[in-house]
């Protein structure tokens, strides 16, 4: 199969994505990074009453001039002295609310008080200090839309509003597979000819840094019976299961014949790293099969896992932006690159290099120490010059 190119991988993946998944409730302190899965209407208006900003004394304001009687006072959470009439006023806090009759808070640094007479020594203009009923949000006001990512703001709006449960749209389960008779797993002996697995490990926090529940199955060694039982079983309980390894033209590369037992959207495409990615749907769930280099395998991770997974939850986990090239930058590589960079933000600016990430084979990991961003370069063998912009994927 020839390989596709990476805008033509990109829109079959578009054309391809789930829905949403279902909405489930989940306690508010459950809530954060989660997306909502319904329109948050305010059912009351916020402050309800009148309330002052400052501390003060509650009066009319055509009062200001005249001599006032201080008939009581309303500490924050009290509402004893709900009324007033000409003439009077009601020591009031910040937070309490207004007593009916008044419109404009004094601050007790503009009065002087002589027993219970009130004299105004700096004036204010009318409704001073005062939050008007509804300053905050009004009632029927869509205050949180469905769809919206759930940060600390609207946690705290959720819970201004006695939210303790909210509707959010379920994860995906994803499941992540390492496959090769050459690899070792972590607590495990590494025989001659043996590497330690890092792929397992790296996707799963890559997975969990996104905020996605995910399962770290191990490994399955060369053995076709073993591969296939494992994606199979974890299809029964994930919604996306990854694997790694098994998908070029080597003798043991049995996973890309298992994966291709299903609908395989596409196997292989015109990228470096990666070129050997494996994406195919069974039934409402997904196999993607990524190459086995470190390296690889996290780049096509980002690049055709995390939309998949982003779409059953409804939510957006890296960011496309562009950026300054440091250095001169010379592309050696004909195919679609994706490059790891040093990121910095700097006189208004994301800036990017290559200083001191090494060159050579895609199975090398180290470069993704301290990386937060890819430099995604087009087709073609070209030199940029220092100062070009350049798209980046930013994914922490
Ligand atoms: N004759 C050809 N050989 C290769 C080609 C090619 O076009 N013709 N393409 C190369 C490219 S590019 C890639 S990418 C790899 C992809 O191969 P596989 O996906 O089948 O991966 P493996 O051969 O299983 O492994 C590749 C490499 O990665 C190491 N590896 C595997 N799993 C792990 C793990 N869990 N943790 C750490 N490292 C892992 C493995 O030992 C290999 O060194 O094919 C090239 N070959
Ligand atoms: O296409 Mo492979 O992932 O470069 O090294």
């Amino acid at each position: 199969m020839a390989h596709i190119s990476f805008e033509e991988s990109q829109q079959i993946l578009k054309e391809n994505l789930p829905g949403n998944k279902d909405s489930e409730k989940v306690f508010l302190d459950t809530a954060l990074n989660r997306v909502l899965a319904e329109d948050i209407v305010a059912k009351y208006n916020n402050p309800y009453m009148p309330t002052a900003s400052m501390d003060g004394y509650a009066i009319k304001y055509e009062d200001m001039d005249k001599e006032i009687k201080i008939i009581g006072r309303n500490p924050a959470g009290s509402f004893e002295f709900n009324k007033i009439n000409s003439g009077e006023a009601v020591k009031t806090f910040t937070g309490s609310f207004m007593p009916e009759g008044s419109d404009t808070l004094v601050p007790i640094e503009n009065v002087e008080v002589r027993g219970d007479k009130l004299i105004v020594k700096e004036k204010v203009e009318r409704g001073y200090s005062v939050r008007p009923v509804g300053e905050d949000f009004k009632e029927g006001e869509v205050l949180i839309k469905e769809g919206t990512l759930i940060n600390a703001g609207e946690i705290g709006v959720l819970a201004s509003l006695g939210k303790s449960c909210v509707y959010v749209t379920q994860k995906p389960i994803i499941s992540v597979l390492a496959t090769g008779e050459e690899i070792a797993d972590i607590n495990d002996e590494v025989k001659m000819g043996q590497i330690r697995s890092s792929n397992n490990y790296t996707l799963t926090a890559l997975a969990r840094s996104f905020g996605y529940d995910v399962k770290n199955l191990g490994i399955a060694g060369d053995k076709r019976d073993e591969i296939k039982n494992k994606i199979l079983n974890a299809l029964n309980s994930s919604d996306i299961v990854v694997t790694t390894g098994g998908v070029s033209v080597g003798d043991f590369d049995f996973v890309k014949e298992i994966t291709g037992e299903f609908d395989v959207l596409f196997h292989g495409v015109n990228i470096k790293p990666g070129q050997w990615i494996m994406v195919a749907k069974a039934g409402g769930k997904y196999i993607v099969s990524l190459p086995g280099f470190p390296y690889s395998s996290f780049v096509t991770f980002l690049l055709y896992v995390v939309p998949i997974a982003d779409a059953f939850e409804n939510k957006q986990s890296i960011e496309f932006l562009t950026a300054t090239l440091r250095d001169n930058f010379k592309k050696v590589f004909k195919k679609t690159q994706f490059v790891a960079v040093n990121l910095s933000f700097e006189n208004g600016e994301y800036v990017v290099d290559t200083r001191g990430k090494k060159s050579g084979s895609s199975g090398i990991l180290t470069n993704l120490i301290n990386t937060k961003a890819l430099m995604w370069l087009d087709e073609g063998l070209y030199e940029l010059k220092a100062g070009s912009k350049v798209k980046i994927i930013k994914f922490f």
